[in-house]
C-alpha cells in the first residue's frame, strides 16, 4: 500500500498575451460573477450550490459582487432557492419570478436569462453542466453571440483579471485553458461533484433584483403536456454517493461484475464502471465513471480491474479515499491511488465482502445492544 499525491495543476497558457484584443468599449461596463441557480420542480440541483463556492472564489479574486440568478415559478420553492443562495454567499440575487417558467422550457428561460444580462452586464455566468443547464447555456451563449467553455474542469481568474477555464481536450490527453477575450459574459458550464460542495452557513436574505418576463404562454411555441420521470433516473446518484466501488476490464466478466455489485451493496454504496464495460453492455451508461461519464467525489472509492486511463482518473480525481485493486503493479492507478493492492480482484472481492459484511453486522448488533441498554 502507498501514499500518492495528486495531479499537478495545468500550465499557464503560453503565448496569450500575444494574442490579446482590446475589450470592445461596450462590454467595458461588464461586472460581477453570476451564477445560474438550476431548480426543477421545487428542487435546487446542487451543482449550483458548488457552482457558488467556485463563483465566490472568482468574485473574491476579481473583488466583485457574486450574485444568484434564481429563475422560476412563483411560490415557496423560488422563494426559498433566493434563501438558500444567500446562505451559499450570494451578495445578492437576480430573481425571475413567474409561473409561465414553472417547467424549463428553451424559448422562456433563454429569454429571462439574456434579458438580465443585457439588463445587467455580468462579466462571468456559470450554469452547471446538467442536461438542463448545457441546454440554456448554449442558447444563451448563442443569443448573446459569447463564447462558452463546456464542461470546465478548473475555473480561475489570470493576471488581467480574465475567466481562465480549463476543460480536458483532446479525447482527454490535454488539459486546456480557454478564454473568451473580446465578448462577455465569459460563460462556463461546470458539471457536478467537478467543484467541492461549500459550506452553507445561516444568512439573513440580503439584496434581491427582480425582473418582470414579459413572456405570454402565447408567445413560447413549446407546450408542456405532462410530466414523466425518467424510469432510470432515480436508479443510480453516482455523483453524490459517499461510498463508490466500481470494476473495469480487469473483472473479466459479467459475472464477475456482480463481486464488484455485491460489496457494493454491502457498503450501502453505488456501484460503477469505466467505459469499455458500458461498451461491452455488462452495466448502462448511467454507470460510467470518467471524462465521459460521470464524476464523482465519495469518500471512499474502490476501484477493482481499472487501470487508470487519464480519461477515468479525471472523473474520480475528487475523491478523499481511492483504492485500487489491480494484478499490475505498474498499472497507472497506482500513481493517484491513495491505496494499491496488487492482486486478482476476482479472488479478493469475495473475501473482502464477506469481512465488510461481518464487521458491519457486529458493529449493527452493538449499537442495537447499546440502544436496548440505555433505553
Ligand atoms: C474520448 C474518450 C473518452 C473516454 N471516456 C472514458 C470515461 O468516461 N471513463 C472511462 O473509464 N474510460 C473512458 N475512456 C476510455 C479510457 O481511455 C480507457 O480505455 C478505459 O478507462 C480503460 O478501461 P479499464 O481500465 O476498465 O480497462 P483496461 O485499460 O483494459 O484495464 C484493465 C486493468 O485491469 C487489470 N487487471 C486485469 N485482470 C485483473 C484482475 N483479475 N484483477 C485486478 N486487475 C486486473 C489490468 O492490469 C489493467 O490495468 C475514454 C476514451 C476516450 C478516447
Amino acid at each position: 500500500m502507498s501514499s500518492k499525491s495528486r495531479t499537478p495543476a495545468p500550465a499557464a497558457a503560453a503565448g496569450r498575451a500575444a494574442t490579446k484584443k482590446e475589450l470592445p468599449e461596450r462590454f467595458r461596463a461588464y461586472k460581477h460573477v453570476w451564477v445560474f441557480i438550476e431548480q426543477e420542480r421545487g428542487v435546487v440541483h446542487p451543482v449550483s450550490w458548488e457552482l457558488m463556492g467556485a463563483g465566490r472564489r472568482l468574485a473574491d479574486k476579481l473583488k466583485v459582487d457574486l450574485a444568484a440568478v434564481v429563475i422560476g415559478p412563483e411560490g415557496v420553492a423560488t422563494q426559498q432557492a433566493v434563501a438558500m443562495s444567500f446562505g451559499y454567499s450570494a451578495d445578492l440575487v437576480y430573481l425571475v419570478a413567474n409561473n409561465i417558467l414553472a417547467d424549463y422550457r428553451n424559448e422562456s428561460y433563454t429569454k429571462a436569462l439574456t434579458e438580465l444580462v443585457n439588463t445587467h452586464k455580468p462579466e462571468i455566468l456559470l450554469l452547471g453542466a446538467t442536461t438542463l443547464g448545457r441546454d440554456l447555456a448554449g442558447s444563451v451563449a448563442t443569443t448573446l453571440l459569447t463564447g462558452l467553455t463546456a464542461d470546465c474542469t478548473g475555473l480561475d481568474v489570470d493576471a488581467d483579471g480574465s475567466l481562465a477555464a480549463t476543460r480536458p481536450t483532446f479525447g482527454g490527453s490535454l488539459l486546456c485553458t480557454i478564454y473568451t477575450l473580446n465578448y462577455r459574459p465569459q460563460m462556463a458550464t461546470v458539471r457536478p461533484r467537478v467543484m467541492p460542495m461549500p459550506e452553507r452557513t445561516a444568512r439573513p436574505v440580503g439584496r434581491v433584483i427582480t425582473h418582470a418576463l414579459d413572456l405570454r404562454e402565447d408567445d413560447i411555441v413549446t407546450k408542456v403536456l405532462s410530466f414523466l420521470p425518467d424510469r432510470d433516473s432515480a436508479k443510480s446518484n453516482l455523483p453524490y454517493a459517499d461510498i463508490v466501488v466500481a470494476g473495469g476490464l480487469g473483472i473479466g466478466s459479467p459475472e464477475n461484475f456482480q463481486l464488484v455489485r455485491q460489496l457494493a451493496t454491502v457498503l450501502k454504496a453505488e456501484y460503477g464502471c469505466s467505459r469499455p464495460l458500458v461498451q461491452k453492455g455488462w452495466a448502462t451508461a448511467d454507470r460510467q465513471i470518467g471524462q465521459t461519464g460521470k464524476t464523482i467525489r465519495p469518500k471512499l472509492y474502490i476501484a477493482a480491474g481499472i487501470s487508470g486511463a487519464i480519461q477515468h482518473r479525471v472523473g474520480v480525481e475528487g475523491a478523499d479515499l481511492i483504492v485500487a485493486i489491480n494484478t499490475d503493479k505498474n498499472a497507472p492507478i497506482f500513481d493517484f491511488a491513495h491505496m494499491g493492492i496488487v492482486d486478482d480482484a476476482i479472488r479478493l472481492l469475495p473475501p473482502l465482502t464477506a469481512a465488510f459484511r461481518a464487521r458491519l453486522m457486529s458493529e449493527s448488533r452493538g449499537r442495537s445492544k447499546a440502544a436496548g441498554a440505555s433505553s
